[in-house]
């Protein structure tokens, strides 16, 4: 068997085209242009590649972005006032902090300040709480991605047996959440599972997160399983792979995604669909 390949970068550009769509119904409509903030603080360089794709998203789907770009030094009383400002403004649909944050600032206090209905990433404990309790508003943009991915492939979800590898607040968490949701049986693994090995090799739908590069072996993939890969990891001669080793998983897989590719741009793409509902459901 060889895997078909679910391509992110095509979905989630058919994702933007109708947003596009969207926004230009709403001017023509005379109502008001989408609008989402980013926020980074420092200049790690991966971070300030993330937030200009961001932007240029933004900008193709018609939105308005616009972005404060802070030193590294500042105070988590200034970041903090600066998403006070953000909150009380009335033009702004969608606040993103980029993550990760300098050492010197809490993130959770950072996220919980964020006004909830602003909230486009979908990691304040309201959103994710609405999420476990099965009435979702803004959801958390990775895991909401790859249940788009997932659909598309036309599987059923109900009653598959579901394995996250990575228990993160922004992946492995709520994409359990989201599963359990859709139907799956869930298990979620992390660093203290034993026998990772027999849990990935009975699962209809493999979900991985950690951040190694070919963490997980094709040879564990079950015969005809979704394999979903949301590492991202840089090699030394400047190429992506993912924590899945694509080839071999390949040959045992249903379904797989690529990285690049795969889930990457469908983070962006649920950004951008948070941020539209944020306005049409919250600010209109
Ligand atoms: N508040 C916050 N929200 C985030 O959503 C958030 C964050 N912080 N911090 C960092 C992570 C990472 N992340 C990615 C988004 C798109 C790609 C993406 O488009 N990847 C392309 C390749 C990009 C490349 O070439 O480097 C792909 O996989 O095809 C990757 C990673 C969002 N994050
Ligand atoms: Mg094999």
């Amino acid at each position: 068997m060889t895997a078909q390949i679910i391509d992110g970068k095509a979905i989630s550009q058919s994702i933007r085209t109708q947003l596009k769509h969207k926004v230009s119904a709403r001017k023509t409509a005379g109502q008001r242009i989408p609008s989402l903030t980013v926020i980074l603080v420092g200049a790690d360089p991966a971070s300030q590649i993330y937030v200009e794709n961001k932007r240029r998203a933004c900008e193709e789907v018609g939105f308005i972005s616009r972005s404060y770009d802070l030193p590294s030094d500042t105070s988590e009383a200034d970041l903090l006032t600066l998403i006070d400002t953000c909150n009380d403004d009335v033009s702004i649909d969608g606040i993103l902090v980029q993550l990760p944050l300098p050492e010197h600032i809490e993130e959770s206090k950072v996220i919980e300040r964020i006004r909830p209905d602003k909230d486009v990433d979908g990691f304040h404990p309201y959103n994710v709480g609405r999420l476990a309790q099965r009435i979702p508003v803004l959801r958390s943009c990775t895991p909401m991605g790859i249940m788009t991915l997932i659909k598309s492939t036309g599987v059923d979800t109900y009653g598959l047996d579901a394995v996250i590898v990575g228990a993160s607040n922004i992946v492995g968490r709520p994409m359990t959440l989201e599963l359990l949701l859709a139907g799956c049986t869930t298990t979620t693994c992390h660093r203290f599972t034993r026998n990772l090995e027999d849990k990935v090799k009975q699962a209809d739908l493999v979900i991985v997160a950690v951040g190694k590069p070919g963490f997980i072996p094709g040879s564990w993939i079950k015969p005809g399983a979704i394999v979903i890969d949301v590492g991202i990891n840089r090699q030394k001669d400047g190429k992506l792979v993912g924590d899945v080793a694509f080839e071999s998983a390949q040959q045992h897989a249903a379904w797989i995604t690529p990285v690049p590719g795969g889930v990457g741009p469908m983070t962006i793409a649920s950004l951008l669909e948070n941020t539209l509902y944020a306005a049409e459901e919250y600010h209109d």
